[in-house]
């Protein structure tokens, strides 16, 4: 154990210049002792290098299949949000002693319960949301006698990762119909009395002619449903609750790219009805009807994950990302000796703070992060841009990565030539990507649209873009992947014949840096500001703090 550490400190301590410029090997490597936690020389047979790994009692880096669990990943969901429908009024009169006709004194009913949305640090996917399909705020209870106002309905919060975008479907607001409703009644009525001027009075009662709202009125129990016919009702127009002038403007688009400490309004409640006290008129002073609550609206929302992770781990099948997320985090990936072991993202926390108040790692000018996510994505093959492979499905994650980390297996032939096909397809899945225009044509304002604070009805043209269902909204657009900051980390250098090839590979990165060679994107602008490899033994975590620290200057 005492000589586990004392090589893994020399180790780190050889690599801590971890800069491209960096291009004359350590010395030291050779002292280490081969597949001892450490660098092998080029001369020990790779026989006995398999033979000790298969030696090796299972651990973290080395895990039995016992070991493993399945990251559930959902980067894109659809969910039906139903806010609650407010109770009704409640028909009541006061009954007492010596009182034979009481005044009326029913209670109010209660509004529906909100839905709510928040962006919370910590969540990685929105399986769960996924999971749920339809969320419900709960109804509001109906006022009672006694002048009791019913209880309000439960809001429902809807939590997720930092980096999602929310997008309108579709949306169903009874409140909105019903006003649309009586202004079309209003406009016809005026056309009417227009065209009819000179008509009898029969034909004016006829425009008169209210038809009989049961979804607006509640008649005390017991009453007949003819009673409807001989009732006068009054005018009952519409109402929204007070913070419905907090809801964001239609159609939805939230980029909820911070996480939020309070949550924001999503779809406030219907209005609860109004007992029969508040019907109360010199014409009809003891009311025997109240109004229902308002229905709740139905949002349809498009739940779309923006940011994946702070870093993404691009590599081609069997590289060792699985196995340098598991040195990082606490993640528990599977890992195996062929290609395409991982088959969906997996996302790891890399927690930067002890929870101590001190960050580990100092930022400069810029706040303490506590932590930052790495997304292992599964191997990318020559042609994954043509859908080869796991094909376009993975490399769409790729884009949703801010910083990429291009893990390159040096065990396996040549690290530049590798970079440089990795780069390849992501440049071809970008040119292809921009041919079919869905980038920059899809409108998105991507900055994070604050909720307006109006009511919906005197948000303008909006319920034109409301009543046109999209069933396919538009892609979300992302910063192109030659602009992001990136960099090369070299695994497996614990094996043979590795030495000679990162020293290659720092000097075509130190060459790329200064011009000398072409930006491995193929693009001219393509990110070059030092870029860094770092040489790991990622199944024995050797020299893998460099990481953290690396993605903590560039974040
Ligand atoms: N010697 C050595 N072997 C490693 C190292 N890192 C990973 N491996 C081995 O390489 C094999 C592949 O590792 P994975 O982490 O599953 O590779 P991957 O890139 O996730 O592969 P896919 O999921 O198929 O894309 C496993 O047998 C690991 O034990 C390393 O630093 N040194
Ligand atoms: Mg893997």
């Amino acid at each position: 154990m005492a000589t586990q550490r004392t090589s893994l400190r020399t180790l780190t301590s050889l690599f801590a210049k971890r800069s491209v410029c960096f291009c004359s090997p350590p010395n030291r490597l050779s002292a280490i002792h081969p597949y001892s936690r450490g660098y092998a020389t080029d001369t020990e047979p790779k026989e006995s290098i398999d033979a000790a790994i298969a030696s090796d009692a299972p651990s973290h880096l080395n895990p039995s299949p016992e070991d493993y669990s399945r990251f559930i990943f959902q980067d894109r969901c659809r969910s039906t949000i139903y806010a609650g429908d407010g109770g009704n009024g409640c028909v009541s009169f006061q009954r007492e002693k010596y009182i034979p006709e009481g005044p009326p004194n029913g209670g109010d009913g209660g509004s529906g319960g909100s839905v709510y949305i928040q962006a919370v640090e910590g969540l990685t996917s929105l399986h769960k949301l996924a999971r749920s399909g339809v969320i419900r705020a709960t109804r509001g209870k109906n006022g009672q006698g006694k002048s009791k106002g019913g209880k309000r309905g439960e809001d429902v919060l809807i939590q997720v990762p930092v980096g999602t975008v929310v997008r309108e479907v579709d949306r169903y607001d009874p409140v909105a119909e019903e006003q649309r409703r009586r202004a079309l009644e209003r406009k016809m009525k005026k056309e009417k009395a227009k065209s009819g001027e000179g008509e009898d009075e029969d034909e004016r009662q006829d425009l008169d002619f209210q038809p009989i709202r049961h979804d607006r009125w509640a008649l005390y129990p017991g009453a007949n449903p003819s009673d409807f016919l001989t009732t006068v009702f009054p005018s009952n127009p519409p109402r929204r609750q007070n913070i419905a002038a907090l809801e964001p403007r239609a159609p939805i688009y939230l980029d909820l790219s911070q996480h939020m400490d309070k949550p924001v309004l999503l779809a406030a409640g219907g209005a609860g009805g109004l007992g029969n006290p508040h019907w109360v008129s010199r014409e009809n002073p003891r009311p025997k009807f109240a109004s229902r609550g308002e229905g709740g609206k139905r949002l349809e929302l498009e739940f779309e994950l923006k940011l994946l992770a702070d870093v993404g781990l691009v590599g081609k099948p069997n590289a060792g990302k699985s196995t340098l997320l598991r040195s990082l985090t606490n993640s528990r990936t599977r890992i195996g000796n062929w290609a395409f072991t991982t088959l969906e993202p997996n996302i790891g926390t890399v927690v930067i703070d002890n929870d101590k108040g001190r960050p580990l790692v100092e930022l400069k000018n810029k706040p303490p992060r506590k932590r930052f996510t790495i997304a292992d994505i599964p191997g990318l093959i020559k042609g994954a841009h043509l859908d080869r492979g796991l094909g376009l499905g993975f490399l769409r994650h790729i884009e949703r990565a801010g910083i990429l980390a291009f893990v390159v297996d040096l065990s396996a032939g040549d690290p530049v030539q590798e970079l440089q096909e990795l780069w390849n397809e992501l440049g071809k899945y970008e040119e292809l990507r921009d041919m079919g225009g869905t980038s920059n044509e899809s409108g998105d304002d991507p900055t994070w649209d604050l909720p307006m604070r109006s009511l919906p009805e005197l948000q303008g043209d909006s319920d034109k873009a409301i009543s046109q269902p999209k069933d396919r909204l538009p892609e979300l657009d992302f910063p192109a992947n030659h602009t992001k900051p990136w960099f090369v980390v070299a695994t497996k250098c614990d094996l043979p014949k590795t030495r000679e090839r990162f020293k290659a590979l720092q000097e075509y990165l130190c060459g790329v840096e200064q011009g000398k060679h072409e930006h491995p994107s193929g693009y001219a602008k393509g990110w070059k500001e030092g870029i860094s490899a770092i040489p790991v033994s990622a199944i024995n975590a050797e020299n893998v703090q460099q990481i953290p620290k690396l993605v903590m200057q560039l974040l």
